[in-house]
């Protein structure tokens, strides 16, 4: 089945996206419009307040590049309309909630981004077209949708036939022999978990992998690749933060060189914590695995004397999924995040409240993210330097040490009444899964985004729905922003309303 023209439609010309509550794309005066030749930085428009941050285009620093017109006119799917191809002038709001009364209304400019979707001119020529497609970091539901998509998108759509996958991460550049993908090859990698292309932390070596993506000076490792000899002209980046940080160093290369290369970065991350977009693919599905762990402690917890459930989710610097998990369970009495300190002994302190709910309840199902209270754990010097092979801090598993905390709480307190701490750590469970329904369909949309940006010339860019509408972001911006659970707005307050959980502040 190949679904890709008409989603590609609903995400061009639709005025309203599939996934969008309130349509915030607008279009900016014809007049306003920047040249495809003048594709620079960001732009203020002096007669609107917006500030466009405008993704990079080839022509910034290539600018004799020829360009095409899209195919996408002689697809039979398609019966392009006026409007059907997006142009430099429609936008999407940043911010769409606004208080007339503040900044805003005084002249202030607000960012505002370009519009995903077909472009009337193209500047790669699909037949000698080689597209690399990566993935990098942890496991997340979608990725293997997002290959498949892009395989499917790029075949189907633009007629791209050389399409590799780069397998097993970053150091795949240089060090494996890239797979040859086809539609036929990746019909049903939307059923699968995982990422078949493989994935690795670490092996992030900036001029090994540039040399290989523009296959010149081959050493000895990228010699592996000699059965490819042309470069590749699109590549394809799946990662978290940190692969989005290595993306920005390969584009600034890849710019430096002025290489005809377009860079697209699809943001993956189970833990929602990549910034400016929405939220991330697979985030939606694992909240849906979490509710699983956290039925199950609630049947533990209720089902004993004095029963405590107690859940490890993932959430290395966020607490996006415990939060989330929380408000949709509704049978949390309390959930800890990174974001926000937490104690045990005293006065507003977790003992004290937990007792209070086994004393009305009989029970109390406790979510941690596995971030949280990492300060309060006991370790060596050793553990504290530990690293993984991407720098990331390794972890002391919070849930263990709480269960031992609460045991020896219980234990002094209460020798005499029974008590049972029921600790489930689902960690890779949730994320080791395929997307569901609506994460697939989310993956194809950012595949199909990423697909015509590239085609259009865009790079160095992210793609994602801000607002509920797909657009381009300049890739710099997403990875230097970080989305974290703020505590201070309404959304904390209702966990902390559905909980009835102490706000952990030391009166
Ligand atoms: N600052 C950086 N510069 C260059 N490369 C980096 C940087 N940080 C991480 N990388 C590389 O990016 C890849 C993925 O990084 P990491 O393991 O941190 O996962 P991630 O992309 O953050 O995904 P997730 O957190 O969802 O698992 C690794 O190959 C790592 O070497
Ligand atoms: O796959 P690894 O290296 O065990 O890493 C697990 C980490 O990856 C994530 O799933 C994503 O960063 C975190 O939630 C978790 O801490
Ligand atoms: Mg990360």
């Amino acid at each position: 089945m190949v679904i890709t023209p008409t989603l590609s439609y609903l995400l061009s010309s639709s005025p309203q996206c599939y996934f969008a509550a309130v349509d915030m794309a607008v279009s900016l005066p014809e007049s306003t419009n920047p040249t495809t030749t003048t594709q620079n930085s960001e732009e203020s428009f002096s007669s609107c307040p917006f500030k466009l941050q405008k993704p990079p285009h080839l022509t910034d620093y290539l600018p004799d590049l020829k360009s095409y017109t899209n195919q996408l006119d002689n697809n039979p799917f398609y019966h392009p309309t006026d409007g059907f191809y997006l142009t430099h002038s429609d936008i999407i709001l940043r911010q769409i909630i606004i208080d007339l009364s503040g900044t805003f209304s005084s002249g202030a400019s607000q960012f505002v981004y370009h519009r995903a979707g077909p472009r009337q001119q193209i500047f790669f020529d699909p037949s000698s077209t080689r597209v690399a497609i990566v993935t990098c970091g942890g496991l997340c539901p979608g990725m293997n949708t997002v290959i498949r998509e892009l395989v499917v998108g790029l075949w189907e759509l633009y007629g791209v036939r050389q399409i590799y996958g780069i397998v097993a991460g970053y150091r795949g550049f240089y060090s494996r022999e890239p797979t040859e993908l086809n539609p036929k090859l990746v019909h049903d990698w939307h059923k699968k978990g995982g990422t078949v292309l493989e994935t690795s932390r670490g092996g992030f070596d900036l001029h090994k992998i540039v040399d290989s993506i523009q296959s010149r000076g081959f050493n000895q490792l990228v010699s592996l690749l000699v059965g490819c000899p042309n470069k590749y002209e699109q590549v394809y980046i799946i990662g978290g933060d940190g692969t989005l940080r290595g993306a920005v160093k390969i584009f600034d290369e890849i710019c430096r060189r002025k290489l005809n290369i377009g860079v697209a970065a699809i943001p993956k991350t189970v833990d929602n914590d990549v910034g400016i977009i929405d939220k991330s693919f697979g985030f939606q599905t694992a909240v849906e695995m979490a509710q699983q762990a956290i039925n199950a402690a609630y049947v533990e917890a209720e089902s004993a004397v004095n029963g405590i459930g107690l859940v490890k989710l993932m959430g290395r610097s966020t607490g996006h999924i415990a939060l989330y998990a929380t408000l949709s369970s509704r049978d949390v009495d309390c959930c800890l995040i990174p974001e926000t300190e937490f104690y045990l002994e005293g006065k507003g302190g977790l003992f004290e409240f937990l007792e209070k709910r086994l004393k009305e309840n009989g029970h109390a199902v406790l979510v941690v993210a596995e971030g949280a209270g990492q300060d309060m754990i006991p370790r060596t010097d050793a553990q504290k330097e530990e690293r993984d092979e991407s720098g990331n801090p390794v972890f002391l598993d919070v849930g263990a040490w709480l269960k031992s905390e609460l045991r020896n709480w219980w234990s002094r307190d209460h020798p005499n009444d029974l008590f049972t701490v029921k600790y489930i750590d689902p960690t890779y469970m949730i994320r080791a899964v395929p997307a569901n329904a609506m994460d697939n369909l989310y993956c194809t949309l950012l595949a199909h985004s990423a697909i015509h940006g590239v085609m259009a010339g865009y790079t160095g860019f992210v793609c994602g729905p801000i607002n509920g509408n797909y657009a381009y972001i300049p890739l710099k911006e997403v990875a230097e922003a970080k989305n974290e659970v703020n505590v201070m707005d309404h959304k904390w307050a209702w966990v902390r309303s559905v909980t009835n959980q102490p706000d952990f502040v030391r009166k």
